[in-house]
């Protein structure tokens, strides 16, 4: 009997949180005690039997390998960690006699317990998604600890499917990872492969022995240029990692999937080996030139990162221009689906116009099924699905709002000065006679924590239950409390707390045109953390002021300076989903103008310090080279455009949040900022060496107080690292300031780290000031 052919029609991954966040409850209900874990394992059995269900009825089959095995309960890499064995040291107490990990144990890697840091928390390629980074050594004994993903292809078997299983392949596993803590100097993770590459070897044999005829390798670590090993070492890993696996004598054919760009010179490489099949995204990446294979070849022609309806007449001609390439061609999406939200039919505030225009993840599934049927019955049987497409997509193109007169006439006339600032000089001798700030001034990132009765409050408006005044005043009152508490820590620069905000993107799309929100379109983020990202889809403008109202309000309540608080349009535009008619330099200057209106008016409502958050920065930076000049130069001018309408004596401060600042250093500086905060706690100033060396000479707040974690820094901990910046850094330029926002922690904890953080920094004045 030959072996089954790849699926037609398939897509790669699919959401895991459920259309009504089951999951997320699901999960911090066991968390927080209040369920069992054998009642976590029956929901997240019903939310993969009613998964699989529903991909049917979209047009999925249920026994050809095209429904994706693609559950995680936090994180599809901590699961790939957790079943080769990949356990950090400090977890060690957590594995059995026998070599696994239970669920409890999963979730303690990923959130830490006592002292124990959880693991590192970073930007899976460029989507606003977090992965956990495994941490490799010499000592990492990788064996399979795991066998959930068996378990849950026998599930699926028993309940009548042949799904196919997913996981992270090997190299993207290894290029992912970050060498344990204690390992030698100069060591990679990559160093491993030939230890784990058994263990993968074993879970294939496993997999075939539980019925899957297909799996599926993910191995986006392949397209990415931004990792930190070198690409004939990326290679020679891809070559004796596909040729080992492909010589397991009895396997699953091997699906390796290339999501979020461009194989490049991986694609022969793959293609030399024994694998049975290979994904190409063909939405951000291109076709490859020079190439034929007689390998399937799976054309990721359906965007998995984005909600468009598309294209699909378009999605149909590149997957006949795949043809030429080889004589077995499949459709797929771009990428996993899980970036996306489910349903648009579960949206009943949306315009029907634009849900015209749209296609979630389940109908994304219907456009894969629509493609496969065209490739199988030929253009001819599919041209009516075809055909609606490109009306939804005409139609789109000539609505009202698209395209809006002024707006295009304001962006038009943009010159080189509407991007620059005066002397940086002359500002900061202007800010500091306005300000007055202490040596070593200190302040927070904007929000305090959320708490349940802000967002019950927020509910109880959105249903009607409460009037406008009665929510604003809720608001106020909490504003008063957030105020009033940094005034009794001792904090300068005071923030009103951003209670307002259901979310730091959203907020401001609910207040700009040219954007919609949904109500159902939750995202995961990261675990249980969820966004959903609005929907850009018209020409941008503010039709009337936004945050000033709450931060005059403030600055009513407190003689020290408020400081306003914006989300920058590169962040704006990095966490919603954007249209894709236009450059997204013509986008974000859209987004810029709208926000430069607003910070005008902040400044003219007698705010003297506004800090505009720019966190997505990194995430946005191109995976590929030849791309990333062009993004630097118009992410930078874009947050330019919105900062420059202020005069010298108003403060303008930025604040990003990754490890990675080194990379975008130059673009950070370019920004011109007065003042920067960044993420520095929890690898303990790493970064402060990148500042001094590259020179940064503005106010920087490196941060030092991890809020990531519930953990409270102590006094010696926190004049520790403020101790190191001055080390490198010139005195007058550090700012005190935690990582990030406050909004995911509670009060108890929060209160005890910015008391700490205060006296340290009192100390820390003292003895500066006395030497
Ligand atoms: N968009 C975005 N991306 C980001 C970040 C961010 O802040 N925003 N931060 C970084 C880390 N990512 C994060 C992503 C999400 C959250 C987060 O806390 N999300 C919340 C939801 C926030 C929200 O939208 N809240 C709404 C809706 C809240 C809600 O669930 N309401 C209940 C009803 C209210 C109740 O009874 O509790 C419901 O709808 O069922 C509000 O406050 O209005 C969550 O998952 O729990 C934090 C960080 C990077 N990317
Ligand atoms: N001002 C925002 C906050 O404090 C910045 C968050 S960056 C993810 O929440
Ligand atoms: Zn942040």
């Amino acid at each position: 009997m030959s072996a089954p052919a790849f699926p037609t029609g398939s897509i790669l991954g699919y959401p895991r949180i459920g259309p009504r966040r089951e999951l997320k409850k699901a999960v911090e209900s066991f968390w927080a005690g209040k369920t069992t874990v054998d009642e976590l394992e029956a929901t997240a059995a019903e939310l993969r039997a009613s998964t699989r269900e529903r991909l049917v009825a979209l047009g999925l089959k249920a026994d050809d390998s095209s429904i994706p095995e693609a559950f995680s309960f936090y994180d599809q890499v901590l699961d790939a960690a957790v079943t080769v064995g990949a356990i950090p040291t400090r977890f060690a107490d957590l594995v059995a006699e026998d070599g696994t990990i239970d669920l409890a144990g999963y979730f303690t890697i990923a959130r830490g317990a006592g002292q124990n840091t959880p693991a590192e928390m970073t930007k899976w390629f460029d989507s606003n998604y977090h992965y956990l980074v495994p941490e490799i050594g010499p000592e990492t004994d990788f064996h399979l600890a795991s066998d959930r993903l068996l378990r849950q292809v026998a599930e699926a078997t028993t309940s009548g499917y042949t799904t196919r299983p997913v996981i992270v392949g090997p190299v993207t596993f290894l290029l992912l990872s970050k060498p344990s803590e204690g390992a030698p100097e100069g060591y990679q993770p990559l160093d491993r492969l030939d230890d784990l590459l058994p263990v993968y070897a074993e879970l294939l044999a496993g997999l075939a022995a539980v019925g899957a005829d297909w799996v599926q390798l993910d191995e986006p670590g392949l397209v990415s240029e931004s990792i930190d090993v070198p690409r004939e070492r990326v290679l020679a890993a891809t070559k004796q990692a596909y040729e080992l696996l492909s010589s397991v004598p009895i396997r699953p054919q091997i699906f390796v999937a290339a999501p979020y760009n461009s194989l490049g010179d991986a694609l022969p490489v793959l293609d030399a080996t024994a694998i049975e099949a290979i994904q190409l995204d063909l939405v951000r990446g291109s076709l490859p030139v020079g190439f034929s294979t007689t390998k399937t070849l799976v054309g990721g022609v359906i965007d998995g990162h984005n909600i468009w309806r598309g294209d699909l007449a378009g999605a149909f001609s590149t997957l006949e221009s795949l043809l030429e390439l080889s004589p077995s061609v499949a459709v797929t999406t771009s990428t996993s689906l899980f970036h996306v939200p489910h349903d648009v039919q579960d949206e009943p505030l949306l315009a029907d116009q634009l849900k015209n225009w749209l296609a979630f993840a389940d109908q994304k599934v219907g456009q894969v099924a629509t493609l496969a049927s065209g490739l199988i019955d030929g253009k001819a049987a599919i041209q009516g699905e075809l055909d609606a497409a490109s009306a939804a997509l005409d139609d789109r193109h000539s609505a009202v709002g698209v395209r809006d007169g002024a707006v295009r006439e304001r962006a038009a006339a943009l010159t080189e000065s509407d991007f620059t600032r005066g002397d940086y000089a002359a500002r900061l001798a202007a800010q500091d006679a306005a300000l007055g700030l202490p040596f070593l001034p200190t302040t927070t990132i904007g929000s305090f924590p959320q708490t349940g009765d802000i967002r019950k409050s927020r509910a109880a408006f959105a249903a009607g239950r409460i009037s406008e005044d009665e929510y604003r005043e809720a608001m106020r009152a909490e504003i008063r409390s957030v105020v009033e508490l940094q005034e009794k820590i001792g904090i300068d620069v005071i923030v009103h707390g951003e209670p307002e905000r259901n979310d730091m993107v959203q907020y401001f799309a609910e207040n700009l045109d040219g954007f919609a929100v949904t109500q159902n379109g939750w995202v995961q983020s990261y675990g249980s953390r969820c966004t959903r990202p609005s929907i850009l889809w018209g020409d941008v403008s503010r039709p009337s002021p936004i945050t000033v109202e709450w931060s005059t309000y403030t600055q009513t309540l407190t003689p020290k300076p408020v400081k306003g608080m914006l989300t920058g349009p590169v962040t704006i535009l990095a966490w919603s989903f954007v249209r894709d008619d236009q450059p997204l330099r013509d986008t974000a200057n859209q987004v810029a103008l709208a926000l430069r209106d607003e910070i005008v008016d902040l400044e003219a409502a007698g705010i003297g310090i506004i800090q505009v958050d720019e966190p997505a920065l990194r995430e946005l930076l191109p995976l590929k080279k030849k791309d990333q000049a062009d993004y630097l130069d118009w992410s930078v001018g874009s947050f330019r455009l919105a900062t420059s309408g202020v005069g010298e004596a108003t403060q303008i401060h930025t604040h990003l949040c990754y490890s990675e600042f080194g990379v975008v250093i130059d673009a950070i500086d370019k920004l011109d900022a007065d003042v920067t905060s960044i993420e520095a706690a929890r690898s303990k100033m790493e970064v402060v060496p990148d500042i001094q060396s590259s020179g940064f000479g503005r106010g920087i707040g490196p941060g030092v107080y991890d809020i990531h974690s519930p953990r409270v820094p102590s006094v010696d901990e926190v004049t520790q690292l403020i101790e190191l910046a001055l080390g490198s850094i010139p005195e007058r330029q550090i700012w005190v300031n935690p990582d990030c926002g406050l909004k995911t922690r509670g009060y108890d904890e929060t209160v005890e780290s910015l008391t700490n953080v205060i006296t340290a920094t009192r100390a820390v004045r003292e003895a500066h000031v006395h030497a």
